[in-house]
């Protein structure tokens, strides 16, 4: 009603029959209106609000019924008393692999068969019974999705009403397969080599603690086995990584099927261990590894390449050779070291003299630190001539004169300032001794040094040597470095590269040894070496074996084919020299000419005056 109706009526209502107004009677119908009219704004009011939160409580609802729809966790709902499922989201149907009509107000009994309706069932009684929740971590799903083994955790739990009485069981799935599965993974990456998957270094350490522990306790004794693949890194490097990859993957699926029932770990690059069962006699040991040796040296056929690589095995006993673990393992390495030195492919077992031995190297080591502060080392120099005598150069050769020890032999210390480093700095100090005397002969005769494979991975080598020849003043063409196929082995391309700026700066390079290394051909392919150097284990046995004189023409006349002249080394006879004339070998060093010693004895051959050089 308009206002102005409302108070027309009011009004009429408080006029009397004679037209009186009533004015009292006017202002109580017009405050009675004013309250009528609040009353109703106060009940228009609370059902906007109740309408309101009505519409939230809707909008929460369908909110929560979103999540639950959709969450990626099975998420199910019964009654808790007659069992009926009553809510099953989306994730539950994928779990169940059935749709939820199929499921919804249905018991166990109707929708799974009897044996995994009882469990449920029991499942279920159980949780009404006490109240508590049950949590079932990582097992597998009893039911589900045919023919897929998948792993869950799973959590069902009571509501209950306002009087405590059970209302729902509400329940969780959720599917951990793939985790369980990745951590199993990691835990197997954790101890395995990726490689082979064979143990790795940290499994057989704790297996071996476990072995000792047990050992221990019951005093039995075990074998522990040191092996590493002869040749590997030669075969990686000729063939690649690749075929390398494939050598090694097929070499360990020969140990481990070999030495099956032992526990046997690839600790490293061409490393292994084994450790053998508690009750492997000595015999039984010792026959296994020669079985490896000879299993590993059979040729391996891999990726269309034969490869040949052998085994040598060092062998430690418990308890007699260590009672822990770093004894242990310091004694299988002391008897793999001699087995490698005896000659690859064999099997030793360690012996108290090893580690005298290993304690004589140490002393040795020790000892060639000093050397050079000391000034023990000496600079020898062997002639190198034409096969017709003319003396065109010397090698330089170091030699270790020791206080008391007198002169010790480079084959015996040179290989330990390779393995702990030395050798840069003393390679360095013969460099520099060579070209400097070099540079002080009147006939500018060449002088050839030797480079250890050593002295190009580590320090700065072509700086060392461009130093060395502003330093002496040598020109470069006088100076030759001989190599051998070792400073190819491992890191080529970075070899090849330092190989290519030596020769830039106008240095020979020769090849050493030729004949004895394992790809010399290949490498000849690979880099124009200057002249190559066939090795004197072959010119010695000349007149031994037929063979040796045919290889020494082979390489002959592939070094002519390609243009690389070729010194012969170790030449010792007449007979040695002729042979090689008749070839056409170039050039010659040996005791024919003459033996490495100090230049004070060649010092007519270099153009020096005896008497200038005597009384100066
Ligand atoms: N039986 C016999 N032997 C002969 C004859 N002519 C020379 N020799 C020996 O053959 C070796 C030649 O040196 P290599 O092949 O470079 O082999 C060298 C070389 O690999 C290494 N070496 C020597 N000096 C150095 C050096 O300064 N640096 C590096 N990295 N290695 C060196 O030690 C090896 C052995 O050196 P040496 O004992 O001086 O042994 C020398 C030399 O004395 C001969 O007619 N008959």
């Amino acid at each position: 009603m308009s206002l102005h109706r409302l108070y027309a009526e009011q009004l009429r209502c408080a006029t009397d029959a004679t037209g009186q107004v009533d004015l009292d009677k006017l202002g109580e119908l017009v405050s009675a209106a004013y309250e009528t009219r609040e009353r109703q704004r106060i009940t228009d009011g609370r059902a906007q609000a109740q309408d309101e939160a009505e519409q939230d409580l809707l909008r929460t609802r369908e909110f929560l019924d979103t999540i639950i729809e959709n969450i990626p966790i099975a998420v199910f709902a019964k009654c808790a008393t007659s069992s009926r499922y009553i809510l099953l989201n989306r994730a539950g149907e994928g779990y169940y692999g059935m749709p939820r009509e199929q499921m919804l107000g249905r018991t166990p009994e109707q929708i799974f068969p009897a044996d995994v309706a009882r469990v449920v069932n029991e499942q279920d009684r159980r949780v009404v019974a006490s109240g508590m929740p049950m949590s079932l971590e990582e097992h597998l799903l009893e039911v589900g999705i045919k023919g897929r083994d998948r792993l869950v955790n799973s959590r069902k739990m009571l509501i209950t009403d306002g009087n405590g009485d059970p209302q729902y069981l509400v329940g969780v799935i959720e599917d951990v397969t793939e985790r369980v599965a990745t951590r199993q993974r990691i835990s197997h990456l954790a101890q395995h080599d990726v490689l082979t998957d064979l143990p790795n270094r940290s499994a057989f350490n704790a297996a071996l603690d476990e072995r000792l522990e047990r050992a221990e306790e019951a005093s039995t004794s075990f074998a522990v086995l040191s092996l590493d693949l002869d040749r590997f890194k030669e075969v990686n490097d000729v063939f690649g990584h690749p075929v390398g990859d494939m050598l090694m993957r097929a070499a360990a699926d020969r140990l481990a099927a070999e030495a099956e029932g032992a526990f046997v770990a690839r600790i490293g690059g061409d490393e292994f261990m084994i450790l053998m069962p508690d009750d492997a006699g000595r015999e039984d040991v010792l026959a296994l590894a020669e079985r490896l040796v000879e299993t590993i040296g059979k040729e391996l056929e891999v990726d269309d390449y034969l490869s040949h690589v052998s085994l040598s095995v060092g062998i430690a006993f418990y308890p007699d050779d260590g009672v822990n673990a770093a004894t242990l393992l310091a004694n299988a390495d002391s008897a793999l070291y001699r087995a490698k030195r005896e000659g690859r492919g064999r099997v030793r077992c360690f012996e108290s003299e090893m580690d005298q031995e290993l304690r004589d190297r140490r002393l040795l080591q020790h000892d060639l630190r000093q050397a050079l502060e000391q000034n023990q080392f000496l600079v020898y120099f062997q002639p190198q001539a034409r096969v017709d005598g003319e003396v065109i150069g010397f090698e330089a050769l170091l030699r270790w004169n020791h206080p008391t020890r007198g002169f010790v032999p480079p084959d015996q210390f040179i290989p330990l300032a390779e393995e702990n480093g030395l050798i840069v700095e003393i390679g360095e100090w013969v460099l520099r001794e060579a070209c400097r005397e070099a540079a002080s002969w009147p006939r500018p005769l060449q002088v050839a040094v030797n480079l250890s494979p050593v002295q190009f991975q580590a320090g700065d080598l072509e700086r060392s040597v461009h130093q060395i020849l502003l330093e002496t003043g040598l020109t470069p063409t006088r100076l030759e470095v001989e190599i051998t196929e070792g400073v190819l082995i491992g890191d080529f391309t970075r070899a090849l590269n330092l190989l290519r700026r030596l020769k830039a700066l106008g240095i020979r390079i020769a090849m050493d040894d030729f004949g004895t290394g394992y790809s010399s051909l290949s490498y000849l392919q690979s880099f124009p070496f200057d002249k190559i150097k066939i090795d004197r284990s072959f010119i010695s046995n000349l007149e031994a074996t037929t063979q040796s004189a045919e290889i020494v023409r082979a390489v002959l006349s592939l070094a002519h084919a390609l243009k690389i002249p070729v010194i012969a080394e170790g030449v010792e006879t007449e007979a040695q020299r002729a042979f090689l004339a008749r070839e056409a070998c170039e050039e010659m060093q040996g005791y024919l000419v003459g033996r490495p010693d100090l230049i004070e004895r060649y010092l007519d051959l270099v153009g020096v005056a005896v008497e200038r050089r005597l009384y100066a």
